[in-house]
């Protein structure tokens, strides 16, 4: 389990996070919702201790942040960060020769599920291909936990579609996955778990499976409910 318990966060004298604390449970999809700048990012970065917090605490599996941290959790951030001059397949082999936890063979199924070309220089990458790509990158890391921040931001409908096939897929299984994404509706059926944040702050926390059964409600129903309120 990843535990965030009560962690503020400043940027100089901004402060970006009140008091956060949530969990996310293995075999379980959370999703962190808020409107642009309410600090989903920066969650994600403090997890990965790429952030420093002010106070509060972050324990994965009941242990601090650790340098371990990158071989129990992959991070798919919402940018490709390689080389735009390597193709590819360079890209894969850098993977596998820095990360121990590579995982060769869910790379090739992901290379074919996604139709991407080893031969296709990173610069030349269409916005989805290039998507595809990062999250091809942080799901072929054998880590517990994979950390997505909007991985539908820009993409197309079919490449969107996709995309959200391979949650349900094997390669999430057992998984803790946290995601961020502004595309509610491309998740709303998949997701187990939602936080809603307003300005820095957790504003409700919902399974949506009870939200439907026990009040009928949906994740866009409850959204509509707590940010127009
Ligand atoms: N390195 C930084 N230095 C100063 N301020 C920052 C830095 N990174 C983020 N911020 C500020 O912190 C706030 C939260 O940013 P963050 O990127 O976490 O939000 P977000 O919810 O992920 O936004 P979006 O939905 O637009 O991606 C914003 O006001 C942003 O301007």
């Amino acid at each position: 389990m990843i535990e965030l318990n009560r962690i503020s966060k400043k940027y100089g004298n901004k402060r970006v996070l009140s008091e956060v604390s949530f969990a996310a449970e293995k075999s379980q999809i959370t999703c962190l919702i808020g409107l642009n700048g309410v600090g989903k990012s920066t969650i994600l970065k403090a997890i990965m201790g790429l952030t420093p917090i002010n106070s509060g605490n972050i324990l994965i599996d009941g242990q601090p942040i650790n340098h371990l941290i990158y071989e129990k959790v992959a991070f798919i951030s919402d940018t490709l960060t390689m080389p735009s001059s390597l193709k590819v397949r360079e890209t894969i082999s850098f993977m596998k020769d820095f990360y121990v936890n590579w995982n060769g063979d869910r790379a090739r199924e992901l290379l074919a599920f996604f139709k991407l070309n080893e031969q296709d220089r990173i610069g030349d990458l269409s916005k989805g291909s290039a998507a595809k790509l990062n999250l091809l990158l942080g799901l072929s890391l054998n880590a517990d936990y994979v950390l997505m921040d909007e991985p539908f931001s820009g993409i197309d409908l079919f490449s969107r579609e996709q995309i959200a096939k391979v949650f349900t897929s094997d390669l999430m299984d057992e998984r803790g996955v946290i995601i961020t994404t502004h595309e509610i509706q491309d998740v709303e059926h998949l997701i187990d778990k939602v936080i809603l944040l307003d300005q820095g702050a957790v504003l409700k926390e919902f399974n949506t499976e009870d939200m439907r059964l026990q009040e009928g409600k949906s994740v866009v129903d409850v959204m509509r409910e707590v940010y127009q309120a």
